[in-house]
């Protein structure tokens, strides 16, 4: 199967999670985009969506789907969101798309989070993806300075993008993530981020898996 028939795959089965009658937070991503698609196969049993990003936005509705501002939401059944990575225990790396922000806060909305990916994701430690990290402009060298004094790594930011929410972001090589949670605590305190892609504290309850022999779910509680 190519990763494209993975992500639909994963995409589809997805739907198996999704509560009739409520408001489903909705991810970004290429992986997210077939959830989409396949969401709108049961728009009209579903409540609309939160979503985490314009993109993401603009593809709910042109299916028709109704995206609800997320100030009027107080909690939400399940948030279905893609990762870049995923570690034994459900940790993450996401913000390859840039849209780390918006899903964290949608993610804090959910009951459970729900990741959808291909196989290749599922790594033994976080930190072959370079770790992204939203940082207000006026802070970029300042945070990449302090990522090299206190982890390492190689920080750049990325050229050419700029967030949803008007920032840059900062992409960190080489690291080696054993503790996801003490780093995601540490670096969330530093002034000028906004947020750090390692999902800890939003870790996923469930992952849905694209393998050649189909769906594989792991579970991590939640
Ligand atoms: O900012 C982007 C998100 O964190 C995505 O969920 C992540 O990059 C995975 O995207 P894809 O499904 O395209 O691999």
């Amino acid at each position: 199967m190519t990763q494209d028939e993975l992500k639909a795959l994963v995409g589809q089965a997805a739907l198996a999670y999704v509560v009739p009658g409520s408001i489903v937070g909705v991810g970004t991503g290429s992986t997210v985009n077939c959830f989409i698609d396949a969401l709108a196969t049961m728009k009209d049993q579903i409540a609309g969506a939160v979503s985490s990003s314009i993109k993401s936005t603009e593809r709910l509705l042109a299916h028709g789907i109704p995206v609800l501002d997320s100030n009027e939401v107080t909690d939400i059944p399940v948030y279905i969101d893609g990762a870049d990575e995923i570690d034994p225990t459900g940790c993450m790396i996401k913000g390859g798309g840039a849209a780390l922000t918006r899903e964290k806060i949608v993610a804090d909305l959910a009951a459970r989070f729900v990741c959808i990916a291909d196989a290749s994701k599922l790594v033994d430690v976080l930190g072959n993806f370079p770790l992204p990290v939203e940082v207000i402009p006026m802070a970029a060298q300042q945070v990449m300075r302090r990522f090299a004094s206190t982890y390492g790594g190689e920080a750049r930011i990325r050229e050419g993008v700029t967030t949803d929410n008007g920032n840059v972001i900062v992409d960190v090589r080489g690291l080696r993530i054993t503790d996801p949670l003490a780093m995601e605590a540490e670096v969330t305190l530093w002034p000028g981020v906004v947020t750090v892609g390692i999902f800890g504290r939003h870790k996923a309850s469930v992952c849905l898996l694209g393998t050649e022999e189909g769906v594989k779910t792991l579970t991590f509680g939640g």
